[in-house]
């Protein structure tokens, strides 16, 4: 390897260093549109023998049909432009599978820059697509993860933020009613002191699948709002709407009857809920809004727990006599 220039002069020497690397070069005549050149590393690694590679066609018939408009109209347009350019697809195999492919492509011109071939390295990235592929997986179980509450497996209270952020948006723009009720479970410090902090956290989990019971709409998100806090958004849902789905949250507790003995309320767990409902517009800040929806749980707890106290409604619907202790 002394002399280059030696080497340089001999296409033998050419054509064992193209046909002894892992990428496989090609040359496709523009004119033609037929290959004048594949290397012999195609056969090995997708079945179809070298000399099956007669023209463009081939390439293209060999492609996976999801990536075959994309890939050819690029490769096209780039080579017209006389761009350099690559593509991945992915290339069928002889016994019917596919491998992903890394083409790289070098226009080759003539003096006046149309195009005169089209060379290139085809590049086997399965591989590599595998792991973009688990990464993507893992990114988006990371992703669902951070949006989820550890305990509960319901929405965490950043998933709930970020619904309500859009959904006020999306009520701003559409002039439409939005719901929120806030829920606070009554006396739970009572419960962790009888049942212990396990059975707490068993509690948290079977009053937060209770709540996503209690909601249908397509929008509607449950989450876990902070400790034994938990909150209902009901987007494009106006009061009434919103007090029936409150009514029909502590209709199915009180059918869990999860047992709380030293509850002063019940025997069983209850929840105090603060209701509210907007039509949002410009001069009201979103989290005066869930200020004035917490305000309504504090009063609901202060007007003896066990209750549903709503925005601009009557100050409280007490509990049905069957309900008392
Ligand atoms: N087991 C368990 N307990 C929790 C969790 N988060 C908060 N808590 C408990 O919830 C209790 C809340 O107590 P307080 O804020 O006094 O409320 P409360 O006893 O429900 O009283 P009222 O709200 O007035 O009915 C505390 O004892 C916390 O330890 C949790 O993840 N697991």
């Amino acid at each position: 390897m002394n002399d280059v220039s030696a080497w340089g002069q001999s296409d033998a020497v050419y054509k064992t260093l193209l046909e002894s690397t892992k990428a496989i070069p090609w040359k496709i005549d523009w004119a033609t549109k037929k290959f004048a050149y594949i290397g012999p590393q195609i056969e090995p690694l997708l079945g179809w023998p070298q000399d099956s590679w007669q023209t463009v066609e081939d390439w293209v018939m060999r492609m996976h049909p999801d990536d075959r408009d994309y890939v050819v109209n690029f490769c096209v347009s780039q080579s017209q432009a006389g761009i350099d350019h690559e593509a991945d697809y992915r290339a069928l195999t002889a016994e019917n599978g596919y491998v992903w492919i890394r083409d790289v492509v070098h226009v080759m011109r003539f003096p006046d820059g149309s195009p005169e071939a089209l060379v290139g390295f085809m590049f086997d990235i399965t591989e590599r697509k595998k792991t973009e592929e688990k990464l993507l997986v893992l990114q988006r179980e990371l992703e669902a993860l951070s949006f989820k509450d550890g305990l509960t497996g319901i929405a965490n209270r950043r998933r709930f933020d970020a619904c309500f952020a859009m959904e006020w948006d999306r009520a701003l723009s559409d002039g439409a009613p939005l719901s929120v009720l806030l829920f606070d479970i009554d006396c739970f410090k009572q419960y962790n002191d009888e049942y212990g902090h396990i059975q707490g956290d068993k509690c948290l989990v079977d009053i937060a699948s209770t709540l996503s019971l209690a909601v249908d709409g397509p929008h509607d998100l449950v989450a876990r709002y902070g400790g034994e806090e938990f909150v209902i958004l009901l987007p494009r849902t106006d009061a009434a709407t919103a007090l029936k789905v409150a009514n029909r949250c502590q209709r199915l507790i009180q059918k869990r009857s999860i047992p709380h003995a030293q509850s002063p309320i019940r025997e069983h767990v209850t929840v105090s809920i603060g209701a509210g409902t907007i039509t949002p517009d410009a001069d009201v800040e979103p989290s005066a809004f869930l200020d004035d929806v917490d305000k309504q749980l504090y009063a609901a707890k202060k007007s003896g727990k066990n209750r549903i106290v709503a925005m601009h409604s009557a100050p409280s619907l007490a509990p049905s006599p069957l309900d008392a202790k």
